[in-house]
């Protein structure tokens, strides 16, 4: 079952309990915590993450592009967040990291930039409940999807079944119905899309038409 995660980031930051209840129907909410270290870009931390918990039944996504996520991450967890991501190359200890995610009782996932490769980290897919391969470069919303991906998603997917891992494989980046197809024929289950929900006149439309697609482009054994 395809699930679409709007991402906040595409949002007006002043109104984000109404653009969270704008897509009531939505699987979760991506929230893009970014610390103008890892990326250049500064957006929101904890005390955000905290009320927004309060402001909608939607569990939240949250995607750290932060440096020390060891230190910040499992906090992510405790604020409310239902999945906490870190990202690879800034984690120091990434099994310890997730299991500490998963025992404050959230999903732990980990990200790969685009040029990071998912080979080495073959080994660690059973600690993980979700792998999120970044299809732009993090940093902004609304940058165009990175076709050289596609192989690595098909990678990551064909990996996750040669272990038998029920676990999530969620692509970030550029998403919109002229690329959703693709990235569920490679074999991505969760969607974040931004730009492609919030650009919309109508929001929760997007999303439902989305997961639509997504749907109907997902192999005939993932259904
Ligand atoms: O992590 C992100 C950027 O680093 C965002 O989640 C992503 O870019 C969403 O925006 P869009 O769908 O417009 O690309
Ligand atoms: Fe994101």
């Amino acid at each position: 079952m395809a699930q679409i995660n709007p991402s906040i980031l595409s949002a007006d930051f002043a109104r984000l309990a109404e653009e969270a209840q704008a897509v009531a129907g939505a699987d979760w909410l991506h929230v893009d915590v970014m610390d103008n270290h890892f990326v250049p870009n500064l957006t929101l931390g904890l005390p955000v993450v905290e009320s927004l918990r309060k402001a909608t039944d939607t569990p939240l996504d949250c995607h750290l592009m932060i440096e020390q996520p060891d230190r910040w991450a499992p906090a992510y967890a405790e604020a409310g967040a239902g999945s906490v991501t870190f990202h690879v190359e800034a984690a120091a200890a990434p099994v310890r990291l997730a299991r500490e995610i998963r025992a404050q009782g959230a999903r732990a996932a980990m990200a790969l930039r685009p040029a990071t490769p998912i080979e080495p980290y073959e080994d660690l897919l059973p600690e993980l409940d979700m792998l999120l391969i970044m299809t732009v470069e993090p940093g902004f919303g609304g940058q165009a999807f990175l076709d050289i991906m596609l192989p690595k998603i098909r990678r990551a997917r064909r990996m996750m079944d040669r272990h038998g891992l029920e676990m999530w494989l969620q692509v970030d980046g550029g998403v919109s119905a002229s690329t959703i197809e693709r990235c569920a024929e490679a074999g991505a289950d969760v969607f974040v899309a931004g730009s492609a929900v919030y650009n919309a006149d109508d929001p929760a439309g997007a999303v439902a038409a989305l997961r639509e697609q997504a749907e109907r482009a997902a192999p005939a054994h993932r259904h």
